[in-house]
């Protein structure tokens, strides 16, 4: 059985408070990209994990497929499997594609083995998996509360506009930029902008906090943001914690560059 777990954007992102388990609390509007990976779960002898494409940093007993296939075997006794996965979102990008393959494979093995498991069941595990992990559940634009596991519908409609995703050659690392950010409860909310404020608007007001300290130590990213700008982009903003970034046109745009990693209409 196969599935193709998406990327994801975060449309603004305010980082809120510091928890006291270490994680922060955060508002932010996660949505899908259709730049894929693809996962292929087939019932097998052994257990065993079989990457290709990018190489993904760690070794394969950390990969969050197999700590996904792990999550639910400890509960419903699943039979072993290979989980075959071919990585095309690149890695540590702020783009969520490890999440995704973690949640896609939560989905597939409900499917596989008829665990009857609902769409609440599954972000429950996808929940232990990571922080952006069950948004990937349903992959449709969802505001992202708490730790960012907390989903909630959204009013919003990009289909029609065009996406231009860049991810410039440097790594960020999400634990150290949540470190440079300075949490405040004063900001105005991304769900009421994203619903109220039009699209043109957004630039002047809906923002992703980790972009000034990310912006300082890795320049390039703000480079690539101002040059959507200079390009005709609507609206422009660093994805996560980065490296990615994003443009949003009006219409189809032919953008030339090395790090162009997805450009297309928006279908949500
Ligand atoms: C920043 C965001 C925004 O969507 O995305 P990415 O840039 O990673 O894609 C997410 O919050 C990333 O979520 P995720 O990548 O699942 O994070 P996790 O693996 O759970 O946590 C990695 C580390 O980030 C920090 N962390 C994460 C989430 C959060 N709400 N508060 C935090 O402080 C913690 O230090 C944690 O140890
Ligand atoms: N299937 C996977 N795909 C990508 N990264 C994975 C995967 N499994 C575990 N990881 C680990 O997760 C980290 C980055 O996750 P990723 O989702 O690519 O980035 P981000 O959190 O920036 O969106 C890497 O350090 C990588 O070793």
């Amino acid at each position: 059985m196969v599935s193709f777990p998406p990327c994801k954007i975060n449309l603004g992102l305010n980082v809120i408070e510091k928890r006291s388990d270490g994680y922060h609390n955060l508002e932010t509007v996660f949505y899908p990209i259709p730049l894929n990976d693809i996962v292929e779960i087939i019932p097998a002898n052994t257990t065993q994990f079989i990457a290709s494409g990018i190489a993904i940093p760690g070794e394969n007993s950390t990969n969050l497929c197999l700590k996904a296939y792990e999550l639910l075997r400890s509960t419903y006794n699943l039979p072993a499997v290979e989980i075959r996965l071919h990585k095309v979102i690149p890695i540590g990008a702020g783009l969520g594609g490890g999440s995704s393959d973690a949640a896609h494979t939560l989905r597939l093995l409900n499917q596989l083995f008829n665990l009857q498991l609902s769409i609440v069941q599954l972000e429950g595990y996808a929940q232990q998996l990571g922080s952006d992990c069950a948004f990937f559940i349903e992959d449709k634009p969802m505001l992202g509360l708490g730790r960012g596991e907390i989903l909630e519908p959204i009013q919003l409609s990009l289909k029609g506009k065009f996406l231009v995703l860049l991810k410039p050659n440097v790594h960020v690392s999400t634990a150290e930029a949540y470190k440079g950010v300075k949490p405040s409860t004063a900001k105005p909310r991304v769900k009421d902008i994203i619903e109220n404020i039009p699209l043109q608007e957004w630039k002047h007001v809906l923002e992703n906090d980790f972009e000034t300290s990310v912006f300082q130590s890795h320049s390039i990213i703000r480079k690539y943001k101002e040059e959507l700008y200079a390009t005709g982009a609507i609206y422009a903003c660093m994805s996560g914690s980065g490296s990615s970034v994003f443009g949003i046109y009006e219409k189809p745009f032919d953008f030339k560059g090395n790090d162009l990693i997805w450009s297309g209409l928006l279908t949500q």
